[in-house]
């Protein structure tokens, strides 16, 4: 009859799936009992995978009725991280947002940042409670565009409060860290930057946070996803053909992170010309519908050049709230519209409701306001500023 040695032996046999190494050798036989022909096997192993455990209880059954035993398993095994969102890690390092926003672009200058503050400021007009993330590390332009530039942040006990400005609650890793200090970084310290500006900020509940990523597709899209359950996911991009092919790696990206397309802003579209207020495509308008029926997804905007968008920009002062009765923060509203009634269809219909464990089951951090109507000036002839309308 065997006794436990005789067992251990046998067990050193047992391979753990994938690895070189015995279950004995790892240590993961943690207890042998034997009664008789019966014996209890206690095992400690790392992994979730079933299949792991299966392999495993075929192999030891195998070796041990060979010598005539009966045997009893137990294993005992990490807690299987829920999948009840998009977050790949199952954490939610940030429980008190109820709506995270992740706003990418394919590349650089492309009008990320300002597309970020004109959509959140719109979100804040309608009553939103809007915070505005800036982990753009390589251009931390958020503050300038809030008219923030410069302001001291507030830290209470080891936690940094964020700044407001029209309604928005704002931090950024412009605020900080020193001039210059990003160009070095690089995967894990993005990381945990970015860990630490959900974690050690005290956001206050908020139904939307917008975070206006580093334009690519690196580790901070990646960590941000596996850090929060990211409720939806914006491209922006320019109509031109170049720019479209980095968007479809953005959107690729969306998708491989389980992140829900809220849309696409078409930036750059068209020119308004400051003089005459009419609208001329220069370097193509409407390209991004394509994209967007191919992504299965919506158009949010197609927002024009418009000097007043970047003149807002550079003075911090967002033309969505200074200047509502133009095209632009018209189309910035209705954009903001569309992404609120998304964020409810999260809600709604791709049954995450756990996608933010704040919130109830059922309620939803949004309401649809009415739309504004879009008025956009008609002109049939030139203001001869050479603006290209007709
Ligand atoms: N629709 C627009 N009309 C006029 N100027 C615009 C428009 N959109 C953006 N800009 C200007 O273009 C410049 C780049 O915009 P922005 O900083 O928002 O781009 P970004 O994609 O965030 O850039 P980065 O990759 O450097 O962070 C800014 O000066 C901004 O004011």
């Amino acid at each position: 009859m065997a006794n436990v040695e005789d067992i251990k032996k046998e067990l050193e046999n047992v391979k753990y799936p994938g690895f070189a190494k015995s279950i004995v050798e790892f240590g993961f036989v943690k207890d042998i009992q034997v009664n008789g022909t019966n014996c209890l096997v206690s095992l400690d192993i790392t992994s979730t995978a079933p299949e792991v455990e299966a392999q495993l209880t075929k192999e030891i059954n195998a070796c041990l009725s060979a010598i005539g035993m009966n045997l009893t398993l137990n294993f005992n095994k990490p807690q299987e991280a829920k999948q009840s969102s998009n977050s790949v890690s199952g954490k939610n390092i940030a429980p008190q947002i109820k709506k995270i926003v992740m706003v990418s672009s394919g590349k650089g200058g492309v009008g990320k940042s300002t597309t970020t503050v004109n959509l959140a400021v719109a979100a804040a007009m309608q009553g939103k409670k809007v915070g505005i993330l800036d982990a753009d590390i390589y251009g931390p332009n958020i503050p300038r565009m809030m008219g923030l530039n410069g302001k001291e942040v507030e830290v209470v006990g080891d936690k940094a409060k964020p700044l407001n400005a029209y309604g928005v609650d704002v931090m950024s890793m412009g605020m900080l860290m020193e001039e210059g200090q990003a160009l070095i970084w690089r995967g894990a310290m993005i990381m945990k930057a970015i860990q630490q500006l959900l974690r050690d900020i005290l956001w206050e509940e908020l139904d939307i946070l917008f975070i206006d990523m580093p334009p690519g597709t690196g580790d901070a899209q990646l960590t941000l996803a596996q850090s929060v359950p990211v409720s939806a996911g914006i491209n922006v991009t320019t109509p031109q053909h170049v720019a479209l092919d980095d968007s479809r790696r953005s959107l690729d990206m969306f998708k491989k992170l389980h992140i829900p397309v809220a849309g696409i802003v078409e930036n750059m579209s068209g020119f308004i010309c400051p003089s005459c207020n009419t609208e001329s495509d220069i370097f193509g308008m409407g390209t991004c519908e394509a994209l967007a029926v191919q992504y299965d997804t919506q158009v949010l905007a197609n927002l024009p050049i418009e000097p007043a968008i970047r003149e807002g920009g550079d003075i911090g002062k967002p033309i969505v709230y200074f200047n509502p009765e133009s095209i632009s923060a018209k189309r910035y509203m209705i954009a903001a519209d569309k992404l609120i009634a998304f964020l409810e269809s999260v809600d709604d219909n791709i049954s995450n409701s756990a996608i933010q464990p704040t919130t109830p089951p059922g309620v939803s951090a949004c309401s649809t306001a009415a739309k504004p109507k879009e008025e956009p000036k008609k002109s049939d002839e030139s203001c001869g500023t050479g603006c290209g309308c007709h």
